[in-house]
């Protein structure tokens, strides 16, 4: 059985007069990535997929209704905040169980220059779906959106109507594909000795007490015998990663994606939480060394110091934003597959007017992705690490009309452009780091998606 719900609304962007069309329908049984699969030809650079660690939300996009970018400038945040609001203003979406999503990225450092792959990326860059398919538990629902300036759109709405019906169509019949891994022909690690370097000065100068923490990254350059698909490396990432969130963002040619297990914020009726991820330690072959491997991060004065500045910062924009928040004593243990982090929950109840991009915007960038003092940390990553990060160890993610969303820091990723693909790991540098261990770090960190895209890892 099939609902519908038609929804126009008559909203102004910079000073244009739009109208917002949403028609949503639930269907029955359909795979969100054969869905992304079926825009491979004519959405191509235009698609988005998400899903929660939890796996109880699954949101896939294909087109674009809307496009909000912004090229550079320190208001970034407020920026996309105000163009969502004034777009949805009119919205009365309460208690729907699928809404309109917004969602994207913002890149790591707008201040960065370094060229590379990311030259012709915005420092931020969201978007509309004009199909958009949520997976909320097991209902699936499919809404059209159209964003225009026209007055009269029914003959348009119409033809939207039979796009959208024929991507349902495909996504359902079509075999549920099984993707074969990538062929790797080449591995490269880039600027190496670089890193090296960046990392012993780094350490150096925490110890002149330059800064206590500073997050230095690296960076792998794969090339493929062919060029992999969005939904192939996609596919991959869900079998390898299943308990991490998963994401995807095309634009043109470059699809960045990847599987974190860090949360920078969910918000969900005002309460907001967050996590503190930092310190790591490799898993262990047999239960009882992972074990020991555990209760020693647990004790190791250095990641727990790693681990502290980030807790303490997190908790310093709770309080900045909630009425009341809930911070624990003592880190836990994260497990993922292929390694194992302190991890820290925090909890709170945002006052009224307290946002979730207001959160991303104190959040960004903790230091468990940049350091401390932040400002201190930013200008050592700039002038050391050689590299453009773009959207790795950003905040990539969704909200809706209600306030409500998600952001993770996009760690664990890579950007996939044509037949190469440009893998990021990185660590948090303080004075008794060795960049030896660190160096043998990114590699435990760079281990799910190097296998997720065909390559060995070896020990
Ligand atoms: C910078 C990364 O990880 C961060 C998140 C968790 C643990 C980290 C650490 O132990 O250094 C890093 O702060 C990365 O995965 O590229």
């Amino acid at each position: 059985m099939q609902q519908k719900w038609l929804k126009t609304t008559e909203v102004e962007v910079a000073s244009n007069k739009l109208s917002f069309y949403i028609e949503t329908i639930e269907v029955n049984q359909l795979s969100p990535l054969a869905f992304f699969a079926a825009g491979e030809k004519d959405y191509k650079g235009k698609r988005f997929f998400w899903q929660n660690r939890e796996k109880t939300l699954t949101i896939v996009g294909l087109g674009q209704a809307i496009v909000f970018e912004n090229r550079g400038n320190h208001q970034r945040f407020d920026e996309i905040e105000q163009k969502w609001k004034e777009l949805t203003r009119n919205i009365v979406m309460e208690e729907q169980e699928s809404q309109p999503i917004l969602f994207g990225g913002f890149t790591f450092d707008p201040d960065n220059r370094e060229l590379g792959e990311w030259d012709e990326f915005p420092q931020s860059y969201f978007t509309v779906a004009t199909f958009q398919l949520i997976k909320k538990h097991e209902k699936t629902y499919v809404s059209i959106h159209l964003i225009t300036e026209q007055q009269n759109s029914a003959a348009l709405f119409d033809e939207l109507r039979d796009e959208r019906d024929r991507l349902i169509h495909a996504a359902q019949v079509k075999e549920l594909k099984t993707y074969e891994k990538p062929e790797i022909c080449s591995i490269h690690e880039r600027n190496k000795d670089n890193y090296f370097q960046a990392v012993e000065k780094v350490t150096n100068l925490i110890r002149q007490k330059e800064a206590d923490k500073v997050v230095i990254a690296r960076s792998l350059e794969l090339a493929f015998k062919n060029q992999p698909s969005s939904p192939q490396v996609i596919y991959q990432i869900m079998n390898e990663q299943p308990e991490s969130f998963l994401f995807g963002l095309e634009r043109d040619h470059l699809l960045f994606f990847g599987a974190t297990p860090e949360r920078l914020v969910k918000v969900k009726k005002q309460y907001a939480y967050s996590a503190c991820v930092a310190g790591s330690i490799k898993r262990g072959k047999t239960a009882e060394e992972d074990k020991r491997l555990g209760e020693q991060l647990l004790n190791d004065s250095k990641n727990l110091k790693e681990h502290q500045y980030v807790v303490e910062m997190i908790e310093k924009t709770f309080k900045k934003l909630c009425e009341e928040y809930r911070v624990p004593k003592r880190p836990k243990l994260l497990k993922i597959r292929d390694i194992q982090h302190l991890y820290t929950p925090v909890e709170g109840k945002l006052y009224n007017d307290a946002t979730i991009l207001q959160l991303v915007k104190y959040l960004h960038p903790t230091p468990a992705l940049g350091g401390v003092p932040r400002n201190k940390a930013l200008e050592m990553i700039r002038k050391y690490e050689k590299m453009n990060r773009g959207l790795y160890a950003g905040p990539i993610g969704w909200m809706d009309a209600d306030g409500n969303g998600e952001f993770v820091v996009a760690i664990r990723s890579a950007a996939l452009i044509d037949d190469k693909a440009y893998l990021y790991a990185g660590g948090g540098i303080v004075a008794d780091s060795n960049p030896m261990t660190e160096y043998e770090e990114t590699l435990v960190k760079f281990r799910p998606m190097l296998r997720a895209l065909g390559g060995q890892f070896n020990e």
